[in-house]
């Protein structure tokens, strides 16, 4: 495989420092603390792979088919002849070209974790026309499935004249349960211009040893997968059957989450398209506010664990009084809280709206009603209606309480902001994300999932995108321009969030939640 040995001194399971060309740095680097060492090393752990060297430099390596098939032969690149990047500077990334995690850092600190940078490279592993490839995609909707789905089959096709393309309808269980069908540029050409999925979803039904028989049966060498952490999870099985097997079969994840709850990458694709149809459900709850006496516009978005829809939306509009979301705990009575705020706000303007991410405030819900813990068919929790409970609970309280009447108007969009096509700067995000997924595929990586690290894409380990979820961190700043730009109660005590103690009970709490069986 590809791999520069003066650049990479170690190549190594388990992250042994040593000593490299690098040791002419300008400054002194502090060497990793015992802590972060012992992470990377339980990270290392196959299928990911660690290189440390002495100067605190590490990248966490993806696998390459060559790992357990070292005979494999390789071939040039076909995108050499192309006509298309003919007069690019430099058509192919060098192996040494990698990307770093963390893009602030201290003169003094080690170099810290990079991910290999993705793109074409000189070699490839496949003929094309050996190439048997397939497309499955698992989990919610999310705007943008559709263009990476369609770059994935226009890029095997337009770049490495791959013509062997296969669909794998409904999910992972679609490998199993249905038949295939063919997907030709042709096929795919316009389905960026529909939200959804063109091969359908599903969730549960992951069965790796069903999927992997199934691989093996119809020839498929190249495996993309589209999907969020479930999926991830169920890919970076497929992997490790795969390479116990030793079938030359390239397993290439495409991260989509709408929550933008998956970590390691900036952002998840159709994030932005669903934050801008927020606007519209906020922008309606807030003309209707407007145009009555005591108005109270209550807006649900989706956010399970992570609020990051609710926060951006409250943020780009304005027009909201406050935002809810599962990271952040909340209460209604009493000094400080929303009932207070409310009253504030409607004496103050006349109206208040509140956006509310689905998954705050489960908990007063699963109190106020009898409940039993329904699981979706992949194992997540399914959620109550915090929207509808909250409306409920305002109304009562200033009805009875305040003796006052409010003009409550609750507005539930949440599948009409992922159930529609990608906008544009999405749309460019998914050709990247696609592109990236076949070019490591071609070039015999596999086990990786693809997606942009400080904006440069990366192949990154599977394991480091689904061993943690993404939430908003309230000790992050940006949770502090929502708070000033809205001027909503905290709901928090100032010295728990200076200990940090607020992430941590929330870290807690999801790690509490983690799916453990499907
Ligand atoms: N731990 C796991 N191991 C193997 N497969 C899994 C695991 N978790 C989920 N899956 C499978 O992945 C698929 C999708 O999972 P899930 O329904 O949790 O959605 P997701 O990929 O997390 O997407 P999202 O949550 O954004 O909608 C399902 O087919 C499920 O069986
Ligand atoms: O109703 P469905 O299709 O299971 O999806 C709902 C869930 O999917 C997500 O969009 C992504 O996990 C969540 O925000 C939401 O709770
Ligand atoms: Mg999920």
């Amino acid at each position: 495989m590809e791999l520069s040995v003066s650049f990479f001194a170690v190549r190594s399971h388990s992250c042994v420092p040593a000593v490299t060309a690098h040791s002419n740095l300008k400054f002194q680097r502090k060497p990793l603390t015992l802590r972060k060492r012992r992470a990377i090393r339980a990270r290392a752990s196959d299928p990911s792979q660690c290189q440390e060297t002495g100067n605190g430099f590490v990248l966490e390596d993806v696998p390459h088919l060559t790992n357990f098939l070292p005979d494999l032969p390789s071939y040039p690149n076909p995108l050499q002849k192309s006509q298309a990047y003919a007069i690019v500077k430099q058509t192919f990334v060098s192996s040494e070209d990698v990307v770093a995690e963390k893009i602030v850092v201290q003169k003094d600190s080690p170099r810290g974790v990079h991910f290999r940078r993705a793109g074409p490279r000189e070699k490839v592993y496949f003929k094309s026309e050996e190439v048997r490839a397939c497309v499955v995609t698992c989990g919610g909707l999310c705007p943008g499935i559709n263009t990476v789905i369609r770059e994935i089959v226009c890029g095997l096709n337009g770049m490495y004249g791959v013509d062997d393309i296969l669909g794998i309808e409904g999910g992972y269980r679609g490998f199993y349960s249905k038949n295939t069908f063919q997907l030709t540029p042709k096929f795919v050409n316009d389905i960026h211009k529909r939200g959804g999925t063109f091969l359908q979803t599903s969730r549960g039904g992951h069965d790796t040893h069903k999927i992997v028989d199934n691989i093996q049966d119809r020839g498929i060498n190249q495996v993309y997968i589209i999907g969020g952490d479930g999926t991830q999870k169920g890919a970076a099985l497929i992997y490790q059957e795969v390479e116990k097997r030793g079938l030359q079969v390239a397993v290439a994840g495409i991260p989509k989450t709408i929550d933008n709850d998956i970590a390691v990458i900036d952002k998840s694709f159709g994030f932005d398209t669903a934050v801008e149809e927020a606007q519209r459900a906020i922008n309606a709850a807030h003309v209707e506010v407007e145009s009555v006496e005591n108005g109270v516009g209550v807006v649900k978005l989706m956010g399970r664990y992570s609020g990051f829809i609710a926060m951006y939306a409250t943020l780009a509009s304005r027009d909201v009084d406050c935002c809810l979301i599962p990271e952040s705990p909340f209460y209604l009575e009493g000094q400080g809280g929303l009932f207070e705020f409310v009253e504030q706000r409607l004496k103050e303007n006349g109206h208040v709206v509140i956006v509310l991410a689905e998954g705050a405030g489960q908990e007063y819900v699963a109190q106020s009603m009898y409940t039993v813990d329904e699981k979706d068919a992949s194992g997540n929790r399914l959620l109550l209606d915090a929207g509808l409970w909250l409306s409920q609970q305002i109304k009562d309280h200033f009805t009875k309480i305040q003796k006052m009447a409010v003009n409550m108007k609750y507005i539930d969009p949440t599948y009409m902001i992922r159930a529609i096509p990608s906008n544009a700067s999405d749309n460019i995000y998914c050709t990247l994300l696609a592109h990236s997924a076949v070019h490591g595929a071609m070039a015999g990586y596999t086990g990786f999932t693809v997606g942009p690290v400080n904006s440069r894409h990366a192949y990154i380990p599977i394991s480091r995108v689904t061993e943690t979820q993404n939430i908003v961190k309230l000790t992050d700043r940006m949770w502090a321009r929502l708070l000033a730009s809205t001027n909503q109660p905290s709901f928090l005590n100032s010295d728990e969030v200076m200990l940090g103690k607020v992430d941590r009970a929330i870290i807690e709490e999801i790690n509490n939640r983690k799916i453990t069986s499907i």
